[in-house]
């Protein structure tokens, strides 16, 4: 469905000429009916990436294939195939839901009397039937923005790209729109590639992850893959007594699958906590806390702790998904 090569997007901004290497070299092969989440720190080129995918912005070298067309040598094929919801909202502030959909319809070639069956269709798959003569400003976050995928749903796309899709929206709404969205999915087979801030998000909804950073493709595989390949499970110990930290990370470097911390860090209050990455949690546990013992440790708390995929990237890079970047 998408097959990307070398994929690279330079800016120039204006002052100082400074160059900006947004993508750099993206290779990207997509199957059909996938569900993926694109996932980078601010700035990573998630964005120029789906503009670039969607022909909204022309590549500076490299090229792709999207739903069986050319970006680059023929983007209409491209647009009539896939469907676009951008991080702005697409309804504009006046027109009533229903006439905005029957007006996308009709931008898409099809007659009145379809662009209205096809709004119907839609205002029921969405839920929106009770909302249709409103207009958008009268609606919530969340029944916005299901307005919003419902006017990239209008002509039938095999593809859907979605730029930050729950991003703004209360827990109550984030849940709703995924709500539609894994149902779309389980009903038409379409193929989903989304770009998310909400690394639970991907890791429970996406079958592919996809991780860029500084315009470069970094980890790309299931979630449970890249944790299970990249990050690992861990063991949180807090320790009742800060005398004991130099006998517990003796014992922690007998279990640690990667060099432990050297110090216990303390965590937040006085207790200090001594963290021993392991392959598995559950099984270390209680070996490690017989040796505690054993080693005359006194424990005041344990728990296993399996790794999210900011761990992943934490492990890439050193960084935080969640961190901003500095600003250049
Ligand atoms: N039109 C432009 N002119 C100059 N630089 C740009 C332009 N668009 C994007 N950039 C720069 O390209 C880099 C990648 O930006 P992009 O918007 O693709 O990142 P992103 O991963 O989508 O970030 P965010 O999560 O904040 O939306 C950034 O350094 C950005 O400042």
């Amino acid at each position: 469905m998408i097959h990307a090569r070398k994929l690279s997007r330079t800016f120039t901004r204006k002052r100082g000429k400074e160059r900006v290497e947004a993508v750099r070299g993206l290779d990207l092969d997509v199957e059909a009916g996938t569900l993926l989440a694109f996932l980078g720190p601010n700035g990573a080129g998630k964005s120029t990436t789906l503009r670039m995918l969607t022909t909204l912005l022309p590549p500076t070298s490299g090229s792709a294939t999207v739903a069986g067309g050319d970006i680059a040598g023929d983007p209409s094929a491209v647009r009539r195939r896939i469907g676009y919801v951008s991080q702005k909202n697409a309804a504009s502030d006046h027109h009533r839901v229903r006439d905005e959909l029957v007006a996308q319809g009709k931008a898409y070639g099809m007659t009145r009397a379809r662009a209205k069956e096809r709004a119907d269709e839609l205002l029921d798959r969405l839920e929106l039937r009770e909302l249709a003569d409103r207009t958008p400003t009268t609606l919530s976050g969340g029944q916005r923005r299901r307005v919003d995928i419902a006017l990239g749903l209008v002509h039938a796309p095999e593809l859907l790209f979605l730029d930050e899709p729950s991003t703004g929206l209360d827990p109550h709404s984030r849940a709703e729109v995924w709500e539609f969205i894994l149902r779309l999915r389980e009903e038409s087979g379409m193929t989903l590639f989304l770009t998310t801030h909400y690394l639970e998000e991907a890791d429970t909804m996406a079958e592919r992850v996809v991780i860029v950073d500084r315009g470069r493709t970094i980890a790309d595989g299931t979630a449970d893959e890249l944790k299970a390949e990249l990050a690992g499970d861990r063991i949180d110990l807090g320790l009742r007594d800060t005398s004991d930290a130099a006998r517990a990370n003796g014992v922690a470097a007998r279990f640690a699958s990667a060099p432990a911390d050297p110090s216990p860090t303390p965590s937040g209050t006085a207790d200090p906590t001594v963290r021993i990455p392991v392959p598995n949690a559950d099984s270390a546990l209680p070996e490690v806390l017989a040796a505690m013992e054993g080693a005359g440790v006194k424990v005041a708390t344990a728990r296993g702790v399996r790794p999210t995929l900011d761990d992943v990237f934490l492990a890439l890079t050193g960084r935080s998904l969640t961190e901003e970047e500095p600003t250049e």
